[in-house]
């Protein structure tokens, strides 16, 4: 965290984490609020794997934005030590902003997170969001709004705050903002103005050749991926007005067998994944960007504490 920045009196500051199953559109609206893209968005389930970092930073206020990865039945190690990490992450917050999606009811699936959060030792203040509310008729919306208020009793505990929001059509998405910043208190601004995450860019530049890779892949494959930065630096001797970032790195995969699929016919999989990539993190970092990828395997990495460690698990 960098030192605290003046602000005036009255100022709002705070984090806010939000939850949600998989797919319920919690990196979606992380980036919507934030104004750019911090966290990486998939429709496979089960995408984040870092608690991404997302700042707001306005004259009254700044809010702190976790996007976390799911809570799911942890099936290996990995999976283990990411729901250590949404526990973790929950008992630091101010506030914990529950996502439903209006197009799914409310179902077993929310009640048990909404029952997580409930049993904590110190719970939070809390809100619910009913994000993709572009996917449904407004009386959808409003029928999904009782299931969320319905669930309250169900599951012993209060929103202060219910919104329904689209993150994808930016309907709604500043009332979100102020409704979440109405719940803080007051503080000073942790971030200088125009951060909009503390994630280090190498970390960003992974995530988003991440997200490429996951495009065109199916079944559990998604899941295996993940992605090694192996070398990234301006490349020496270029022109003040020309730079180049050169970027080596790695598509890590758990089996053998996985390695071709990553590849894809005639290469095409791998060269397609380059070219998404390479075109997300030039428009993110403003730099031309030559991105050199190749594809390694290491065994069951999502059960190796080795191979976790190597990886930043
Ligand atoms: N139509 C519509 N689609 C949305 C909206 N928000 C998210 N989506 C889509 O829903 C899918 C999942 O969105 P994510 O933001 O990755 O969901 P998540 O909750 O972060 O998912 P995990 O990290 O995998 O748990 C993506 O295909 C998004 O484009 C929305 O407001 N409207």
């Amino acid at each position: 965290m960098t030192e605290q920045v003046a602000t005036p009196e009255g100022f709002k500051s705070g984090f806010v984490c939000f939850v949600g199953r998989p797919n319920a559109g919690k990196s979606t609206l992380t980036n919507a609020l934030v104004g750019s893209k911090v966290a990486i968005t998939s429709s496979k389930p089960q995408t984040t794997r870092h608690a991404v970092r997302g700042i707001i930073s306005r004259p009254d206020a700044q809010l702190v934005i976790i996007d976390t990865p799911g809570l799911s039945k942890p099936r290996s190690l990995l999976q283990e030590r990411l729901n250590d990490l949404v526990y973790a992450t929950w008992s630091e917050v101010d506030v914990i902003a529950i996502i439903f999606p209006a197009n799914q009811h409310v179902g077993p699936g929310d009640e048990y997170l909404v029952r997580e959060v409930a049993s904590l030792p110190h719970p939070p203040r809390l809100a619910a969001i009913c994000s993709k509310t572009d996917l449904v008729s407004p009386e959808r919306v409003a029928k999904q709004l009782l299931e969320i208020a319905a669930l309250q009793e169900k599951a012993g505990l209060t929103f202060d705050e219910i919104v329904p929001c689209s993150a994808l059509s930016g309907g709604q998405v500043d009332e979100v903002a102020d409704v979440l910043i109405s719940m803080l208190d007051e503080g000073p601004a942790y971030y200088p103005d125009g951060e909009v995450t503390d994630e280090p860019t190498e970390t960003l530049v992974g995530e988003l050749i991440r997200e490429a890779a996951l495009e065109g892949v199916r079944d559990e494959l998604p899941h295996s991926i993940a992605v090694e930065i192996d070398e990234m630096g301006l490349r020496a001797g270029r022109p003040d007005d020309r730079p180049l970032l050169d970027i080596y790195a790695s598509l890590v995969v758990e089996r053998d067998s996985q390695k071709p699929i990553m590849i894809g016919r005639g290469g095409e999989h791998i060269k397609q994944v380059g070219t998404d990539a390479r075109r997300q993190i030039s428009a993110l970092l403003g730099t031309p960007v030559h991105l050199d990828l190749k594809v390694k395997v290491l065994k069951e990495w999502q059960r190796d504490p080795r191979h976790l460690n190597r990886l930043g698990f």
